[in-house]
């Protein structure tokens, strides 16, 4: 099976700050930021026949149906080729909620949801004053007033049932930038370490299903693996290195061989994630068992993680 996308909803009030923090963890932490409200702006501005009905929901601060926001996004997800995603302003109301499981529930999974809380008086301000450069027509006294209380009476439920799967992580949005974006990434690095988690499974079911082509795909230009191959590091960059990797018996694998990975030690910092397991093989058949040492460091990247180097050692006797 391959790697589902990982999503991360970010939403708060309007002015709370999410486009500006969604900016910079994208820079910095190799998230793709999608901003629904930015999609539907570009939609309005294409001239397509839907134009002069998203004009008007966007400047009553009305949320337009699903089909629509979702459409984009989905396109736009597809489109970025990546598996990472921040998405901004979305889900506001029940119908957004509904319309996201229906289409995309299964397709996706949802890792966290970044709630940054703002009081109003704060937004008002922010909007006023980001409305002097931002040529946004609802970037006004009553547009901003309405936006408010259809994130109060729509929003903030969904916020709620968020909350009851226990994904929501508050941040205080009214602090400075920096604060904010500090807070930010260590309110994410449960969500981050979850998405390493599953790209390593899905890279290991690669190496068991002996797909090649997918397993390179999540590396690096310039991967390296090192350890039982009993030489220097080689490089794990095409199929044919994973191949090479695969053949020096670094893996222990056979085709649809079950694994687990005990023991799981991970350190994220910044876009880098340093992951430490012990990967038991099993299955039990013709005595394939194993256990091998591994350390794998990911960089998160354009919207993916991809493998920077694999280190492995096999232990001789997997049973104590
Ligand atoms: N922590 C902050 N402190 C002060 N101003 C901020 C802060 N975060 C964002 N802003 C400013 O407030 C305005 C709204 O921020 P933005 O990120 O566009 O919010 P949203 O996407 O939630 O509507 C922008 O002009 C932005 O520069
Ligand atoms: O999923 C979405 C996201 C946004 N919007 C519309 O886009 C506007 C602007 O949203 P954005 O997130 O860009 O800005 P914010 O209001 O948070 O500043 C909203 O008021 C809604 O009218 C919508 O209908 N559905």
């Amino acid at each position: 099976m391959g790697l589902k996308p990982n999503v991360v909803f970010v939403l708060g009030g309007p002015g709370s700050g999410k486009g500006t923090q969604c900016e910079r963890l994208s820079r910095e932490l190799g998230y793709v930021h999608l901003s629904a409200g930015e999609l539907l702006r570009q939609a309005r501005e294409s001239g397509s026949e839907e134009g002069a009905l998203l004009d008007e929901y966007l400047r009553e601060g009305r949320i337009v149906p699903v089909e629509l926001s979702l459409g984009l996004l989905r396109k736009a997800m597809i489109a970025s080729g990546g598996t990472r995603f921040l998405i901004d302003g979305f889900p506001r109301n029940q119908d957004n909620l509904d319309g996201w499981e229906r289409i995309m529930g299964k397709e996706a999974d949802v890792t966290c949801v970044l709630f940054l809380e703002c009081p109003e008086s704060v937004l008002e301000a922010r909007l006023l004053h980001r409305g002097l450069s931002s040529g946004r027509s609802d970037d006004n006294l009553e547009s901003a007033r309405k936006r408010f209380r259809t994130y109060v009476e729509t929003t903030l439920p969904v916020v709620e049932h968020f909350q009851s799967c226990g994904l929501v992580r508050r941040v205080d949005g009214s602090q400075d930038m920096d604060t904010v974006f500090a807070n930010t990434c260590a309110a994410l690095s449960d969500a981050m370490e979850r998405e390493v988690m599953a790209a390593t499974r899905a890279q290991i079911e690669a190496a068991t299903d002996n797909d090649t082509a997918a397993y390179a795909a999540m590396c690096c230009d310039d991967a390296t693996g090192a350890g039982c191959t009993g030489s220097a590091a080689i490089a794990l960059k095409t199929p044919a290195d994973v191949e090479t990797w695969g053949s020096k018996g670094a893996s222990a694998n056979a085709a649809g061989t079950p694994f687990e990975l005990l023991n799981p030690r991970m350190q994220i910092m910044g876009n880098v994630a340093l992951l430490s397991y012990l990967r038991q093989n099993g299955g039990g058949d013709a005595g394939r068992e194993a256990a091998v040492e591994e350390t794998r460091v990911w960089l998160g990247k354009g919207g993916r993680w991809r493998l920077k180097h694999l280190h492995c050692s096999a232990i001789k006797s997997a049973q104590p």
